[in-house]
């Protein structure tokens, strides 16, 4: 099948078309230029499915995103008229189309290479071909596929080069046994260029619920009731938070086994101040609203400085939230190795303190709390019940943690914990701005909460 007319097609349709994508990280910036570079045809004929590579350039960087893209003569009316090529023939993202999805799982089922692209299972492990794949509709900077009630199949959208830390980490830990992530099953090469990992398949937990949703229910129900506290009402969320701390302890402490772990060696913590204080220059200059707590922020980040080491530095997960855990019915898992979808690859692969996880989990009770706040009108009953039930939840979460822990109770390290809390929550409002403007007054009101 010659792919020519569709890259040109795409071309000019892709500059426009990308950013309004909910998976697309560069939002905060114009695109000057998203050319298709590769196509390879995992399937010609009618349907066909085209693995398409993208170069964006923004700002003069260049990054790399990856694109199914589907085609029929004649489509369903909901795939129909997305991009119409001068032959008649429809083209749109694929990922909206099961029955084309169904062949990536069989694909991988039979451990098929079609060109540079690899399809690989685990050894181990033998799978169900034939199911449809149907694309989850949360939030998302990557696109996932479920098949049936068995598997998930995460298509990363920005692609970094060599193995992806996801699965890298995944495999690790499945190797020595980890009982709170779900079980790595294949995965997708590309073996040319920077030899992206493409896609992961994992076991898909069809019972879980996922920690935002199981938290912001909770908070729902509390505002329900305003005049009762937080431990008064049906949907108290303490004993899970409770429960994720300790889980969440077990799995560093796994991680600390399967990958690395080390004293905080000299001068480090000097270098972790220093990347919070870039961060920040980074972050003021595109969100200039952040200017009035400029100040506090760099202080809180000094004291750290002077604070005490923490824990061992590790390998950590790297941008927990509650939406990275899931509840099933035999406790918490964690999901999404992947780390900070906009930092360096080198960075998130580097060891670090076990106290950037906790302070994350600590940032995202806060989230819960506030975001039903977000665009009312003010209400102090409301804000008051949203600190208190911040406040009980995260407290809650670091007994969990310091009852499993060999580190013992994040709190103990107030100030590095404190800074790192800033410094995640500094990260945020750039991704809010950058992903889903509406949010940004979260974490800003936030950093003006916890650096006054
Ligand atoms: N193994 C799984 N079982 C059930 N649901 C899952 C599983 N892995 C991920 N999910 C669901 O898919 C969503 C997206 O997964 P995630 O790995 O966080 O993707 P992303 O990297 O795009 O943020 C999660 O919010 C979760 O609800
Ligand atoms: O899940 P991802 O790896 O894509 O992480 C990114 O997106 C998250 C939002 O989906 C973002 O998390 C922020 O919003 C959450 C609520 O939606 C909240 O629980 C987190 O505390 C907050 O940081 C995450 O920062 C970003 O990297």
């Amino acid at each position: 099948m010659t792919t020519e007319p569709v890259l040109r097609m795409l071309a000019d349709e892709l500059p426009s078309w990308l950013p309004n994508q909910r998976w697309f990280g560069g939002k905060d910036r114009p695109v000057t230029e998203a050319r298709p570079i590769r196509a390879v045809a995992l399937l010609a004929g009618d349907p066909a499915l085209l693995h398409v590579l993208v170069e964006v350039v923004q700002d003069g960087r260049k990054s790399l995103y990856q694109l199914m893209v589907g085609s029929r003569h004649r489509p369903p009316e909901h795939l129909a008229g997305v991009w119409v090529d001068d032959d008649g023939r429809h083209w749109y993202e694929a990922t909206t189309d099961p029955d084309l999805m169904a062949h990536l799982l069989d694909s991988i089922t039979s451990g098929l290479s079609v060109g540079p692209i690899g399809f690989h299972h685990e050894s181990d492990v033998s799978l169900e071909p034939g199911l449809r794949g149907r694309a989850v509709t949360s939030e998302q900077s990557n696109t996932s596929l479920i098949y049936g009630q068995q598997y998930i199949l995460k298509l990363f959208r920005r692609l970094s080069a060599g193995p992806n830390p996801d699965l890298r980490v995944h495999r690790a830990l499945h190797a020595v046994g980890c009982e709170h992530i779900a079980q790595p099953l294949g995965w997708i090469s590309d073996d040319e260029g920077d030899r992206p990992t493409l896609g992961m398949l994992q076991q898909y937990m069809a019972d879980a619920a996922d920690g935002w949703a199981m938290a912001t229910t909770s908070v729902r129900d509390l505002m329900a009731e305003a005049d009762l506290h937080a431990d008064e009402v049906g949907g108290d969320f303490a004993g899970e938070a409770h429960r994720l701390g300790a889980a969440v302890a077990t799995v560093h402490a796994d991680l600390a086994r399967a990958l690395d772990s080390r004293p905080v060696e000299a001068g480090e913590i000097d270098t972790a101040v220093d990347a919070m204080h870039q961060r920040l220059d980074t972050v003021l200059s595109a969100v200039p609203s952040l200017a009035p707590q400029e100040k506090a922020l760099r202080s809180a980040f000094e004291r750290a400085r002077g604070a005490d080491g923490g824990v061992p530095v590790q390998h950590v997960h790297g941008d927990l939230h509650l939406g990275q855990v899931l509840r099933t019915v035999n406790g918490w898992l964690l999901i999404d190795f992947e780390g900070e979808p906009a930092s360096p690859p080198s960075e998130r692969s580097a060891p670090r303190s076990p106290l950037r996880d906790i302070a994350g989990m600590l940032r995202s009770f806060d989230y819960a709390a506030h975001q039903l706040l977000v665009g009312q009108p003010e209400d102090h009953q409301l804000e008051v019940r949203a600190k208190e039930w911040s406040t009980r939840n995260r407290g809650a979460f670091c007994d969990g943690y310091a009852e499993v822990s060999p580190n013992g109770d994040p709190r103990d390290h107030e100030v590095l914990l404190r800074a790192l809390e800033l410094d995640k929550a500094v990260y945020e409002v750039f991704y809010e701005h950058a992903n889903r403007p509406d949010w940004v007054q979260i974490p800003l009101s936030s950093i003006a909460r916890i650096a006054s």
